[in-house]
């Protein structure tokens, strides 16, 4: 039995359809990254499956049960983050994970017991005293996580838990998925593709309503396995970005004032041109390197953008 199986799951807005009939079946332990631009439909999909939103047609099982029907099963097999979670700030992190294990039906004494392993392994323990109004980003993300744990669920649904905090939050929050992954499954939304490519096992592409693909990510990146090169110039060059862009081996070239990358289709021919093209165009050269593509440059390709 799968751990979630989704089957043609569409989900219409007054007429506008968010999700276009998904499917897909995925199971085991580590980190599943669901990913797709803004509006892609991921916020829309994830609630259905924490059962917060009814899907228009199609349906989701958690471990064999139904979503919609058996509500009882359901929560106590999963955890959910929300996008925007939403805290008493006047509250505790202590007081917090009481009202939250009260939910539940735990007895104090239970909820006190998970609390202090909760708190403790996602770095709150030391301000649970403190009112959350004053924690910071990443203190919220963690407790949300806390909190999401509290059912000890062996699902864990992470809608964007990365996406509102600084490069420090985000560092603090992914080293605590990455813990977690080992003991559940966890099914987490982004569009923080380096993110995603970091921290997941396993990839799913949403795309405009439609599951464009969902692999184990090591299948992905060989499947598109191929090269970008990277380069630096002493000053911004309009000029190369349109010479290199007319090349039939450039499939697409990223500028930023004065650092290129090129994803190309043939690497000899690029490696061969991409210098003689800067030279004739007056480009002074500080850095170049080729690497391998991205899980950015393969969700480009697999969306045809
Ligand atoms: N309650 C709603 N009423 C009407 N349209 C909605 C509603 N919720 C979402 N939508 C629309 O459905 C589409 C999918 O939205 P959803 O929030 O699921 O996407 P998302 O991939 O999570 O995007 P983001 O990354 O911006 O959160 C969008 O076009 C959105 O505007």
């Amino acid at each position: 039995m799968k751990m979630i199986r989704c089957e043609k799951l569409t989900k219409s807005y007054q007429g506008f359809p968010a999700l276009k009939g998904i499917s897909f079946s995925i199971d085991g332990p580590g980190c599943y990254g669901f990913i797709g631009s803004n509006g892609s439909g991921k916020t829309t999909a994830i609630r259905i499956m924490a059962g917060l939103a009814k899907a228009t047609s199609g349906r989701i099982q958690i471990e064999g049960y139904d979503v919609e029907r058996d509500q009882k099963n359901i929560a106590k097999l999963i955890g959910y983050l929300p996008q925007n979670p939403a805290y008493y700030d006047y509250m505790t992190g202590e007081e917090w994970m009481m009202l939250s294990g009260k939910l539940f039906g735990l007895s104090k004494t239970e909820i006190k017991l998970r609390t202090e392993r909760l708190l403790k392994r996602c770095g709150i323990w030391e301000a649970r005293k403190r009112k959350i109004g004053g924690y910071s980003g990443g203190m919220k993300q963690r407790l949300g996580l806390a909190q999401a744990l509290i059912n000890e669920p062996k699902l864990l649904l992470l809608d964007e838990p990365v996406s509102a905090l600084d490069p420090m939050g985000r560092h603090q929050v992914l080293e605590l998925i990455e813990e977690l992954k080992r003991d559940h499954m966890i099914f987490m939304s982004s569009h923080i593709l380096d993110d995603v490519e970091k921290t997941a096992d396993h990839i799913l592409i949403l795309h405009k309503g439609q599951l464009l693909l969902s692999s184990a990510k090591q299948d992905l990146l060989k499947e598109y396995a191929g090269s970008a090169i990277k380069f630096q110039l002493l000053a911004p060059n309009q000029t190369i970005v349109e010479a290199v862009t007319s090349q039939t081996w450039a499939e697409r070239i990223e500028a930023s004032n004065t650092s290129y990358r090129v994803v190309v289709n043939d690497l000899e021919k690029a490696k061969a041109q991409l210098p003689l093209i800067i030279q004739e165009e007056a480009g002074v050269i500080t850095d170049y390197r080729i690497e391998a593509l991205s899980l950015q440059d393969i969700f480009f390709k697999v969306v045809n953008a």
